[in-house]
């Protein structure tokens, strides 16, 4: 079937004299020029359709490079059978354009029409731009009729009906029964009207037919008045529609130009999608693969005849056993075009191919399956681990790149390669071979660079001064209160809805009297049964909760007993998730809610840098590695362990509780920000190969947990606004706190930017969600389906960029 748009070309309507036009597929230069010796590599495709009323639609594509007049074959895919005769037209690859040409040898494809129209969808100087949703195409009618008479010399006054056409932009060619099928070739009609009163009406409607590529073109008999139903009835075998030559309606003509026009574009889809270099295949809801193109025939080694109409998972792939298809899950209603983009929708997981339903208005749907890991990256995801990254990513450990080229090799090489390359990202991904580097952001980024050497490097070369500064933890405050809970109904009332993101842990402190913690805890340690799985009673459990509760600092603004309270919520709320369900398990979900709780007991108000820029005891102790971190959960066991009457552990058979502790001590310490990086790219790398988190529960459960709780410590952004914001002024006090006391002490200043006097505080808010939170967020909550977060998470971004431009640093002395 050969296709001719039926534009002159620079985009006029007048009459054309000849009706190959070029279709642009892409943006490029629509001036181009299409010569004989074009200055880009210039190449005939010939592409063979099936008819297009009959999916599905299979193109085999020779591609022939033109050299002068000559055309020398360059690829052949395995044969398929095509249905119809060759189609010829010529495109450009590098400016994309799809050149329609008629097969007359040495006519040039004609200049294109004037550029896209930017908007889309409207018809400017008779040119029709249509909108999909991938952007605008333009496409222009095909308003051309072949008029089959016996007496080609047009009557001296034209039919209302044809005067209607022409004035509708319709170009009329006339011809007698034996000239009709050169001409046929010659103009390519959408239209062939047939005069009723030709002697051999049938005959001649019914050789024009038997032209392949007539099966797309309506065919119409027009007549000077209304057949009778006999003749009607004789005629409907070769005529879709009868047209009386005195009418003026020309609406289906006009419909039907439209729509062919449409249908034109997809020869030049499937040539894109069939020589694109990543393996593409397309199924229809029932998982009946439609199309597969070359590239999928090349990596699997079967011929798309062979699979095509075939269910995927029949489909057994001779090379590669990996590139079989997922199984489908279907999504219980067909995703809208929202859906496509929201995490909700039911994606094909695999790590081999990417799914993309395909949008439609219809209730079934087809789905484009892209192999991951392919050269195309612009449509496929690809799974190496930089593109993990958001764009905005500002750290890149070497290591990271370096796993980022294996993942990009892993699914590109053959089978046998596979397996190694895979085990060499896992024990790469294994040692610490994190040593993030600020790699992105601009040095005169003070907040950032604060950030950096506050929370990722700490290490200041520092000048040694002997600092008793925090010995609150020496004065292990046991809280002798009583343990009989007594609760008043304005703590029951506080304590509803502890499971909903937007529980207000601030307004539970004050109500309590900053004993948050404790009243929470019990409540949510009881709704998870964390008395069954200890095998002991909340009485005791509350006993501890209050232990632990008086070993945080109340002066501190925001590492104190009312933040693990705040994290220990989140992470009963990231628990409480179906996906992290399913993968979280029993022993490690009970360790996180303990580890949430204790993760920042005794905290001094003070980062790790400040501890080790003054040689303080723990930093000894720890030798400088998660110095806090490691204080808060060997305090917690030492308290525990330590206090008669409230060893929640005490019950535990020794296995099990070898197994708590070493969970919890991992999570407490995976909440240092300093390794960061480290966790989050170990959790990506789990999470985009869907199946290989099947077969090592155990490791993958913890990974994910530590995930869960490190979110879950820095959720603050993803918060409700009027809590977002409380957090974000607790915590900026606190870092003042420390740079005042390091000014004052002259010691290094851990986190710059942090001064009191000249900080903009919601920058440092938009700082630190442009560096941890929103990549952190992008993948916990595309994992655990929480897209809101990451809605709140951008909304309370956009509210302290709306603050920062106009903060005033004297509000700094009054932020609480
Ligand atoms: N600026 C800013 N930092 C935060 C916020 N939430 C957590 N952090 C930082 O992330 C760190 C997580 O570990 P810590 O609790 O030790 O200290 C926390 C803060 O340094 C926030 O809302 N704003």
């Amino acid at each position: 079937m050969r296709w001719c748009c039926g534009c002159a070309p620079g985009g006029s309507s007048t009459v054309s004299e000849s009706h190959a036009a070029p279709l642009v597929v892409g943006s490029g230069n629509t001036n181009h020029r299409r010569s004989r010796h074009a200055d880009d590599e210039e190449t005939v495709a010939m592409v063979s359709q099936t008819s297009l009323s009959s999916p599905p639609v299979t193109a085999t594509t020779t591609i022939l490079r033109e050299e002068g007049n000559n055309h020398r074959e360059l690829s052949t895919p395995p044969p398929v059978t095509p249905l119809v005769q060759q189609q010829q037209f010529y495109y450009s690859p590098g400016k994309t354009h799809i050149y329609h040409q008629l097969p007359i040898s040495g006519q040039e494809p004609l200049t294109t029409g004037p550029p896209l129209h930017p908007s889309g969808g409207e018809t400017v100087s008779g040119q029709t731009y249509i909108m999909n949703k991938y952007g605008s195409m333009l496409l222009r009618p095909c308003k051309l009729v072949l008029f089959v008479t016996s007496s080609p010399a047009p009557a001296s006054a034209e039919c209302a009906f044809f005067q209607r056409l022409k004035s509708s932009s319709w170009t009329i060619h006339r011809t007698v029964p034996d000239t009709a099928k050169d001409d046929f070739h010659k103009f390519r009609p959408v239209l062939i009207l047939l005069d009723s009163k030709l002697p051999n009406l049938q005959s001649t409607a019914s050789s024009l037919h038997s032209l392949p590529e007539t099966e797309d073109v309506l065919f119409g008999v027009l007549c000077d008045r209304a057949l009778s139903d006999k003749r009607r009835k004789t005629l409907e075998s070769e005529f879709h529609q009868y047209f009386l030559a005195s009418s003026t309606d020309i609406s289906l003509c006009e419909l039907y130009a439209k729509v062919s026009a449409q249908l034109r574009a997809l020869p030049a889809f499937f040539t894109v999608v069939d020589e694109a270099e990543q393996p593409i295949k397309i199924c229809d809801e029932n998982d009946i693969i439609q199309y597969v193109n070359r590239a999928y025939e090349h990596i699997s080694g079967v011929n798309r005849a062979e699979v095509i109409g075939k269910d995927v998972s029949e489909i057994r792939l001779k090379t590669t056993k990996t590139a079989s298809l997922p199984s489908a899950i279907v999504p219980s209603s067909a995703p809208t075009e929202i859906d496509r983009h929201s995490f909700q929708t039911h994606r094909r997981r695999s790590s081999e191919w990417h799914c993309i339903p395909v949008p439609s208005s219809s209730a079934s749907h087809q789905y484009v399956y892209v192999k991951r890991g392919s050269a195309d990256v612009a449509i496929c995801r690809d799974l190496s681990l930089k593109s993990l990254r958001s764009a905005g990513a500002l750290v890149d450990a070497p290591i990271t790149e370096a796993m980022s080229v294996l993942a990009n090799l892993m699914h590109r090489c053959d089978e046998d390669v596979q397996p190694m390359v895979r085990e060499a990202i896992k024990i790469l991904s294994s040692s610490e071979l994190y040593a993030p580097s600020i790699t992105r952001f601009r040095d005169s980024d003070r907040i950032a660079s604060g950030y950096y050497e506050g929370l990722i490097r700490l290490h200041q070369p520092s000048r040694h001064r002997k600092r008793s500064v925090v010995d609150a933890f020496r004065d292990h405050r046991v809280a002798t209160g009583e343990t009989r809970r007594r609760i008043s109904s304005d703590v029951v009332n506080a304590l509803e809805k502890e499971d909903s993101w937007q529980y207000d842990v601030i307004a539970l402190e004050r109500i309590t009297n900053n004993h948050a913690l404790s009243h929470l805890g019990a409540k949510i340690y009881e709704r998870w049964n964390v008395g069954e799985t200890l095998r002991c009673s909340m009485d005791t459990i509350f006993k501890w909760l209050t232990v632990i509760e008086a070993n945080y600092h109340p002066n501190n603004s925001y590492h104190n007993a009312t933040h693990a309270a705040d994290v220990l919520q989140a992470t009963s709320f990231f628990l409480s998730s179906e996906v992290i369900a399913q993968y979280a398990q029993d022993v490690h979900a009970v360790a996180a809610l303990i580890a949430a709780t204790v993760h920042d007991l005794d905290h001094p108000g003070r980062g790790n840098a400040f501890l080790m820029n003054t040689r303080h005891k723990l930093a000894l102790l720890y030798n400088d590695h998660s110095v806090l971190e490691s204080h808060h959960v060997a305090l917690a066991f030492q308290l525990t362990l330590a206090q008669p009457g409230v060893n929640i552990f005490a019950r535990l058979p020794r296995e099990e509780f070898i197994n708590m502790r070493r969970a919890i001590i991992d999570m407490v310490l995976a909440t240092d920000m300093s390794r960061h990086f480290e966790y989050l790219t170990k959790f990506q790398q789990l999470t985009t190969n869907i199946p290989d988190i099947e077969d090592n529960r155990d490791a993958n459960s913890l990974t994910i947990c530590r995930m869960l709780i490190k979110c879950a410590d820095i959720a603050n952004p993803c918060r409700d606004w009027k809590l977002c914001k409380q957090w974000g002024m607790r915590i900026v006090e606190e870092y003042f706190e420390q740079t005042t006391e390091e000014v004052e002490k002259g010691l290094p200043i851990t986190m710059k930017g942090f001064e009191r006097e000249t900080c903009n505080v919601p920058m440092t808010q938009c700082t630190f969600i442009d560096m941890f939170a929103r990549e952190a967020f992008s993948s916990w909550c595309e994992f655990a389906e929480l897209p809101q977060l990451l809605n709140m998470l951008e909304f309370n971004y956009d509210s302290w960029k709306d603050q920062a431009g106009t903060w005033d640093p004297s509000n700094n002395s009054k932020l609480l």
